[in-house]
C-alpha cells in the first residue's frame, strides 16, 4: 500500500443518489485523492452493502483504499480495504483479528493522545485527531488544537486531521504535522469536485520536495 499522505475523501450520507456519489468519488480520485472512507450513518444494511461495493469496485479501479467507517463485519462482506473506529466502535485489535494482518484500520483519537497512544499500541495503521475547525456534517464533535499533530508524531503513526478543513485551512494542519486531511463538504459540497480536489492536493509537498 502506498504511504499514507495526501487527501482522506470521506463520503457524506445516504441522501445523494448512488450513480451521483460515485461519480463524485471517481472524480476526486482523477484529481488526486489517496484515500476513500465509505461512511453512512442513515441507509438500510442492504443500501449500504449495495453502496460500498459500488464505491468499492471505483476505487479498486483506479487503486486506491477504500474503507468502511464504524462496521467491521461490512468492511469484511465486502472484502473493503479497511476500516476507521471511534469510541463507539469495536476496538482496533478486534478489528485487527477479524480483518487480517493486511486491512489498514483508522481510529479516531479526537483529542486525547492517551487514546492515540493506546491504538497505536493495539495496531491502528493512522490516528485521527479532530474535530479541527466547526465542522458542517458533525457540528457537535469535539475540538482539537493544531499543536495535538506535533506531540502525536512521537507515536510514528500516519496522523490523519478531520473537521471543518478547507484549502484556506488545511495548509496549517500539515505545517502542525498532519500526513493525511480527511474532507467531507469541502469537495462533496463543491461546485467543482475535481478543481476543490486539487485545492487540497496542492497543500502537500510533492515526493521530490519531501
Ligand atoms: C478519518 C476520520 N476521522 C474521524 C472520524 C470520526 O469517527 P467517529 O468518532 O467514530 O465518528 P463517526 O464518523 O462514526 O460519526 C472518521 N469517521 N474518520
Ligand atoms: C466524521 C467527523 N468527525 C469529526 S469531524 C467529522 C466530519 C468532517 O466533515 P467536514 O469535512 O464536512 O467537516
Ligand atoms: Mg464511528
Amino acid at each position: 500500500m502506498k504511504a499514507l499522505s495526501g487527501l482522506y475523501l470521506v463520503t457524506p450520507g445516504a441522501s445523494i443518489p448512488l450513480a451521483t456519489l460515485a461519480g463524485q468519488v471517481a472524480t476526486a480520485i482523477d484529481a488526486g485523492a489517496r484515500l476513500v472512507q465509505y461512511r453512512d450513518k442513515t441507509a438500510s444494511p442492504v443500501e449500504r452493502h449495495r453502496r460500498v461495493e459500488a464505491l468499492l469496485a471505483c476505487c479498486r479501479r483506479a487503486g486506491v483504499p477504500l474503507i468502511v467507517n464504524d462496521d467491521v463485519e461490512l468492511a469484511a462482506a465486502v472484502g473493503a480495504d479497511g476500516v476507521h473506529l471511534g469510541r463507539d466502535d469495536r476496538d482496533p485489535s478486534w478489528a485487527r483479528a477479524r480483518l487480517g494482518r493486511g486491512a489498514l484500520i483508522g481510529v479516531s483519537c479526537y483529542a486525547d493522545l492517551a487514546r492515540a497512544r493506546a491504538a497505536a499500541q493495539a495496531g491502528a495503521d493512522y490516528l485521527a485527531f479532530g474535530s479541527f475547525f466547526a465542522s458542517p456534517t458533525k457540528p457537535g464533535a469535539a475540538r482539537a488544537a493544531p499543536a495535538l499533530l506535533g506531540e502525536a508524531r512521537t507515536l510514528r503513526r500516519p496522523l490523519v486531521a478531520i473537521g471543518g478543513i478547507t484549502p484556506e485551512n488545511g495548509a496549517s494542519l500539515i505545517a502542525a504535522g498532519a500526513d493525511m486531511l480527511a474532507v467531507v463538504t469541502g469537495v462533496f459540497a463543491a461546485p467543482d469536485v475535481a478543481a476543490a480536489t486539487r485545492a487540497y492536493t496542492r497543500l502537500f509537498p510533492t515526493e521530490e520536495s519531501r
